[in-house]
């Protein structure tokens, strides 16, 4: 039988590991990173984010990648809809003239920030990152 769109989600999620009380006491932390770990994993991930990359095609300009792991799953989605990514990174890795804004997030809190000339006025631009707790930082 065919998988819809929601098996391979939740076939995906079953890759996810949970890892109690990490960064800190009382945090249930999911390691998203564990689907990387398995080719089939990989390949459901590939899968998934091309699908979704089909229904915003024509649509976006500039993929925004948030670090780190946002790295991980932006440049998928631009390649498939041929179009530019660029850094949302902590603060000390970008060079060059930045913008800068502070978050909280579930565990901390931390400063992103991005080249000033890495986008334009007017762009459509899609956010991308691994994971939303509180998303104070998107
Ligand atoms: O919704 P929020 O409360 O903002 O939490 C989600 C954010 O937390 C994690 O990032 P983290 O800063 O831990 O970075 P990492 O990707 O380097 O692990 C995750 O990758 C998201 O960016
Ligand atoms: N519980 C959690 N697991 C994985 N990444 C996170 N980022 C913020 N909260 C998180």
């Amino acid at each position: 039988m065919t998988k819809t769109f929601e098996d391979d989600i939740n076939d995906l999620l079953k890759f996810v590991e949970y890892f109690p009380d990490f960064p800190k006491p009382g945090i249930l932390y999911k390691d998203v990173l564990s689907v990387l770990n398995d080719r089939n994993g990989m390949q459901l991930l590939e899968k998934i984010l091309k699908q979704i990359s089909l229904q915003l095609m024509g649509k976006i300009d500039c993929v925004a990648m948030l670090e780190t792991r946002g790295y991980i799953i932006g440049p998928i989605i631009a390649l498939q809809l041929s179009v530019p990514c660029i850094p949302v990174s902590k603060k000390g890795n970008l060079p060059g003239t930045l913008i800068e804004q502070s978050y909280t997030l579930e565990y901390g809190e931390d400063i992103l920030t991005i080249q000033l000339n890495s986008i334009k006025k007017g762009q459509r631009i899609l956010l991308v990152d691994d994971f939303l707790a509180t998303g104070d930082s998107q």
